[in-house]
Order: structure tokens, then sequence, then C-alpha cells
């Protein structure tokens, strides 16, 4: 494997609890992210598809196996390095925006920056927002928002160290469909016009369907890969496989 990925996993094993009580998450996982590519990561609940975006971030150790961000092996670093390299380098949205209330949206998207102890630029935070198509809410608090603007902020705060990669774990699970459909956009948009790497778990292929291809996990296991897809192709494959597991 050569390694112009962002996001290189190689053989990634994790397991949690010890004993009879063991249970394997990733049995053996590798794939590559390449830039400004936009994957989709699906399988059945507790098929370990949290555990790999959770590991790949490096927010959760690995038994075995290798992860590589930007080239940089994340074994390799000391705790204080590996944190650096999550603040500075990793997006992570969740289905949960978890906004402060009290801040606006501009103030929202400046606080990983604030949090860093570096001053945010004004210019650049309105740009994070306007990469999701918010530069005008810039002023509005989360109430004030819907659940879709809010996760565009949420997306926003995300981008605004310029991450090598963004991590969304079922970003549109709380959302309806009109307001996924437009925080799909907003992350196709991303990909397409500045390249950002995306690596989405989800369990709808509607969402799915907004990837470059869909990774589908079994038992901590990648079982099936589809590029090109439309929603109903991806949903018969995971039938299937759900059928097969
Ligand atoms: N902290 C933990 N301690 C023990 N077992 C865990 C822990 N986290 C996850 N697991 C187990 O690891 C397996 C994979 O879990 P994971 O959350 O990655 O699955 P998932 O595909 O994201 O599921 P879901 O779609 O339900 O969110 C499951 O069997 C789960 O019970």
């Amino acid at each position: 494997m050569t390694s112009t990925a962002t996001v290189r996993l190689h053989a990634v094993r994790k397991t949690y609890g010890t004993g009879a009580n063991t249970v394997t998450a990733l049995g053996g996982v590798s794939a590559e992210f390449t830039r400004g590519s936009f994957t989709a990561v699906m399988g059945a609940s507790g098929s370990g598809k949290s555990t790999l975006l959770q590991c790949a971030a490096g927010l959760d150790a690995v038994d075995s196996g290798q992860i590589t961000i930007d080239g940089t092996d994340l074994a390799g670093l000391s705790e204080h390095a590996r944190t650096l390299l999550r603040r500075d380098r990793i997006g992570f949205v969740f289905q949960a925006y978890n906004l402060v209330g009290a801040l606006t949206a501009a103030q929202n998207t400046a606080l990983p920056l604030r949090l860093a102890r570096r001053a945010p630029q004004a210019a650049a935070v309105v740009q994070a927002l306007a990469e999701v198509g918010l530069a005008e809410r810039a002023g509005h608090y989360p109430a004030q928002l819907s659940g879709g603007e809010q996760q565009r902020v949420a997306i926003a705060r995300a981008l605004i160290t310029r991450p090598a990669v963004l991590f969304a774990d079922e970003p549109t699970g709380a959302l309806d469909s009109t307001s996924s459909a437009v925080v799909l956009a907003a992350l196709r948009r991303l990909v397409d016009a500045h390249l950002q790497t995306v690596v989405m778990v989800t369990h709808d292929p509607v969402a799915a369907a907004a990837a470059d291809r869909v990774l589908v996990l079994a038992d901590g296991r990648l079982v099936d890969e589809i590029t090109g897809a439309d929603p109903a192709r991806i949903a018969a494959r995971l039938a299937r496989g759900a059928v097969a597991a």
C-alpha cells in the first residue's frame, strides 16, 4: 500500500473487555482515505463503525495495526503530540451538534481556535461559515437556527482548524430528510470545492449515496465496498450482507 492517503488504516484490531467478556470491535481492518474523497461507513448496529472512527481519529487506542494521518503514524506520537494532532488535523462532528447556546454561530465556530489559544481571525470564521452556506447567520444563536443549520455550524467549527480529515458520526441522524439533504450537500461541496477528506458513519442509504464510496462493516470486518451507487442499490447490497452474515 502507498501512503499518499490522508488516512490509512492497516490491519487494525480493537477489542473491548477481557477474558470471556472480550468483544472484538475491529477484527483487522485495512482501508485508505485519499485527499478529497468522501467515504460512507455503513453496517449493522454493533458492527464497529463508531469504533473505526474513534480509532482512526486517535480518540481510542488500538490493540494492533497501524493508523496514519497525513503520513504520521499515531503510534509513534506521545500523548501530547497525539492531542495536538487531533486538535489541529482532525475535525469531528456527531449526531448531536453540541453547540454552546450562549455563543453565536461565529463564536461557536471560533471555539476550537480559542481553546488552542489561537486568536480567531474574523475572516477565517466567516469563511468557514460560508463554506457551509451560513455566512449571513454568523450572529445568530443556536436557538435561532434549525437543526440542519446548527449541524452546519458544527461542521464549520470542525473546519476552522483546516483539518486533514473530517470524521462525521451519523451527522444527519437527528435531522429530517430536508435538513439532511442540506447538510449532505454542504459536506459534498467541501469535498468537491475544497478537496476536504470526509469519512461519515451513517445508517441511511440516502445519506451514504452522497459519498463517493461506501465501506460496509460486519462484525468488525470490512465485507463490501460500493462505489457510484444510488440509495436503492446501497440498501439492496446492505440487505444481502445482512442475510449472508
Ligand atoms: N466502550 C466499550 N466497551 C465495551 N464494548 C464496546 C465499547 N464500545 C463498543 N463496544 C462494542 O464493540 C462493538 C462495536 O461497537 P460500535 O459502537 O463501534 O458499533 P457501531 O457499528 O457504531 O454500532 P451502532 O450502529 O449501534 O452505533 C459492539 O459489539 C459494542 O458493543
